[in-house]
């Protein structure tokens, strides 16, 4: 069974990034944003739950209404709770079958900005916290979504506090602007491979 690593940190972190580069490496990455926005838009379980909490719109024309969710969820916690309750059973079921397909990996990982909130810790062998300095995150959403600070610092506000991701993570990896980012994934790597080898020795003695 490969070795789970999972990757957290709030929004405009830089997860994504972080996933790319261990991607990049070979190592298949899970982004459960990604997935969930699929099995929202295929799992009729979800679609009939969304629409009895939300109302029809939030589906139009067979797509997901973003925006509309995204108003109804962010600023509302317990709006938050209702849909998370709903979507993530199933991205917690479809990453367990997506990783038993990648049996023969060494090491997977699992992305995601709440994945300790999501209730998803539990799934992981190792936990990485990628962290940003607050304002970092703010200028970078705001430049990456065209969004307002006012709608950003909603999201920020939904998720749990970095000081808290913190104590559940085995590693955090600063990608500040400033600390060099590939040096450290890169020492992940070998930290969690000491027992794979790729290279080949040159001569057998
Ligand atoms: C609310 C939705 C429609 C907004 O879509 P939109 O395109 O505007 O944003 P996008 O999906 O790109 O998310 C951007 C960032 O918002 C934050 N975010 C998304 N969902 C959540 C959530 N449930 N709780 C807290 N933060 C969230 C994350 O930092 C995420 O990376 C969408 O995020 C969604 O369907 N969320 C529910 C699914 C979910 O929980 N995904 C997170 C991992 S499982
Ligand atoms: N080290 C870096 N140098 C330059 N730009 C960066 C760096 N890290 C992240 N960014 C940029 O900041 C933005 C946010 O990064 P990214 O999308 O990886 O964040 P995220 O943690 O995945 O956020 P979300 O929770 O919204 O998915 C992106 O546009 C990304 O290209």
């Amino acid at each position: 069974m490969a070795i789970k690593i999972g990757i957290t940190g709030g929004i405009g972190s830089g997860k994504s990034v972080v996933s790319r580069l261990l991607e990049i490496m070979g190592i298949p990455v899970y982004i459960s944003d990604m997935e969930a926005k699929r099995i929202t838009h295929t799992d009729e379980v979800i679609r009939r739950g969304l629409c009895d909490l939300v109302g029809s719109d939030v589906f139009q024309d067979g797509e997901l209404n973003r925006p509309l969710l995204a108003s109804y969820m962010f600023g509302h916690p317990d709006h938050v709770k209702e849909v998370n309750s709903i979507i993530h059973p199933q991205v917690k079921e479809d990453f367990r079958q997506w990783v038993i397909r990648r049996g023969s990996e060494p090491l997977v990982g699992m992305e995601s900005a709440i994945l300790i909130e999501a209730g998803f810790r539990s799934e992981v062998d190792f936990l990485i916290m990628v962290y940003a300095p607050l304002e970092v995150r703010v200028e970078r959403a705001i430049k990456r979504d065209c969004s307002s600070r006012e709608l950003v610092m909603k999201r920020i506000e939904s998720q749990m506090s970095d000081e808290t991701k913190r104590n559940h993570a085995d590693y955090v990896i600063v990608n500040d602007d400033e600390t060099p980012l590939i040096p450290q994934v890169l020492e992940l790597i070998s930290l969690l491979s000491k027992n794979n080898h790729y290279l080949c020795p040159a001569k057998n003695n």
